[in-house]
């Protein structure tokens, strides 16, 4: 059985004989390869390869016009990146050598078995993913140049860790490897899958599923889809997302809620390309690519024994993690333009202008719910706003009730004062508290007077007063 993943690109058959080209292109077909090229003239493949990007030919080597021997020795000028594997009448162990010395990747001769075949276009394709991988990722690395910039314009940024992010989606969305991305919850993992979808040139669709809360049938059912009559309420037969996704990609969030049974189906469906809807007992292919997300820690998972080990490792071929909002602070400016931009339209609104303090108050606090949190945050402000400035209430509001208990607990920081001061047998004064008090709020607003003036419940013209008479403790 195959556990190797099929290509998105087409594989191009080159014979003069219409007979072989109709059986080969059924071999691959019925193995789940859904593009198959044929040509039986060689001198159109030069024509069809500057239209087509093309994973792997297969090519005959007696032909009339242009030789196999001839077009293998051309195409390792032309187009060095892909495989060639000769399959030919002729058993002529010097012919053979003389195609491997002019770069094809195999040589057989027919008839070729069905397996044998299929194992030999795997591996080839498996070389062609690695070139496509080591050339994207080298080209990167030299220039910081995205060849799809475009294709990321939803992602809001300035990141460096989201920009390498970006480099690394772009080096292996060529390949049919599954994708793992990690991230806590609202960081844009979805966002991210939608994107890489885009970026792999897949034709079919971005097909989204949520493992949150499903136990295995109706997991089974949602993906793999049932025939009539499976399990009472079973009227009519139904096509799972998986058959949905067919050219595209899958995107599983959640994945770290999967039960234990449905994970074993999912470890199947990535190895083999083959599922079962329920009730049936005939295998169905797919091709679509998988891609996974979880905010969860899935190594500890695996030690405490809620998720299967070899699916983590099948996972993990090709994975990101998307940094919390609270370690890319200096997104926040654009992201308040951007999520303004679109509360307005929503709202049918003109977009206010944001407070001077808004962004320093922003990044004064960690965003757990990341950035649907602030999208949250301004649409609410956006539904209360009439006109002018933006109002900073809203902000206050949600992010007061937001704070961590240790943030805001006035005796977790004194601590440090009554270690000093108990041992010397008094207790704090006034002057000294209030002082740390101070820091400590200027601390949590990054510096600015203004938003820990708000936390102090203070003007900012009287903390700026108080910081005049009084130097800081650090
Ligand atoms: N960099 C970004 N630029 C613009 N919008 C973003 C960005 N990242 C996330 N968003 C928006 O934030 C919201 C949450 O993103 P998304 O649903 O992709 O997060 P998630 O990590 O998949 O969340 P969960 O873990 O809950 O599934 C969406 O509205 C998304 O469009």
């Amino acid at each position: 059985m195959n556990s190797r993943p099929l290509l998105a690109f087409p594989i191009l058959l080159v014979d003069d004989e219409e007979e072989i080209l109709f059986s080969t292109s059924l071999i691959f077909r019925t193995a789940g390869f859904s593009r198959v090229l044929t040509c039986n003239d060689s001198r159109q493949v030069p024509e069809i390869l500057a239209k087509e990007e093309v994973a792997l030919i297969i090519l005959d080597l007696y032909m009339p016009h242009v030789s196999g021997y001839e077009l293998l020795k051309e195409l390792a000028g032309t187009h060095p990146q892909i495989p060639v594997i000769v399959m030919t009448a002729a058993n002529d162990i010097e012919m053979a050598v003389d195609c491997i010395k002019a770069g094809a990747f195999d040589y057989f001769v027919k008839p070729v078995e069905r397996s044998r075949l299929l194992t030999g276009a795997h591996r080839a394709l498996e070389l062609h993913q690695l070139r496509s991988q080591v050339s994207s990722l080298s080209e990167h690395l030299l220039t910081d140049r995205l060849q799809h910039e475009e294709e990321f314009a939803a992602i809001i940024t300035r990141s460096p860790r989201m920009r390498a992010v970006f480099h690394y989606l772009e080096a292996v969305a060529v390949t049919d490897q599954p994708l793992l991305i990690n991230g806590e919850t609202g960081v844009g993992k979805e966002l991210v899958a939608n994107t890489f979808h885009r970026l792999s040139g897949r034709p079919g669709p971005f097909v989204a599923v949520n493992a949150a809360g499903l136990d295995d049938l109706m997991f089974s059912d949602t993906l793999f889809g049932h025939t009539k009559g499976a399990y009472t309420g079973a009227d009519t037969p139904r096509e799972g997302l998986i058959a949905k996704a067919a050219d595209g990609t899958l995107f599983l969030d959640e994945l770290g809620d999967l039960q234990p049974s449905s994970q074993l189906k999912l470890l199947r469906l990535l190895q083999e390309q083959e599922y079962y809807p329920l009730g049936s007992d005939s295998p169905r292919r797919t091709n679509a690519r998988i891609v996974v997300a979880t905010n969860r820690d899935l190594k500890a998972m695996i030690g405490d024994g809620s998720f299967r080990k070899d699916l983590f490792y099948r996972l993990t071929t090709h994975q990101v993690t998307i940094p919390p909002l609270r370690e890319r602070r200096d997104d926040l400016p654009l992201l308040l333009d951007h999520f303004l931009d679109e509360a307005a339209a929503a709202y049918k609104k003109a977009k206010p202008t944001p407070p001077p303090e808004l962004c320093a108050y922003l990044a004064s606090y960690d965003f757990p719910g990341n950035l649907r949190e602030l999208r949250a945050m301004i649409f609410d402000a956006m539904a209360r706003h009439g006109k002018g400035v933006l109002s900073m209430t809203s902000f206050r509001a949600a992010i007061g009730s937001g704070r961590t208990a240790a943030e805001c607990e006035p005796l977790a920081f004194l601590g440090a004062l009554a270690a000093e001061t108990a041992p010397a047998g008094r207790m704090p004064t006034l002057k000294e508290a209030e002082e740390l008090l101070v820091a400590h709020a200027l601390r949590l607003a990054n510096g600015n007077q203004g938003i820990a003036a708000s936390y102090l419940g203070i003007s900012r013209q009287a903390l700026n007063k108080r910081l005049c008479r009084s130097p800081q403790p650090e």
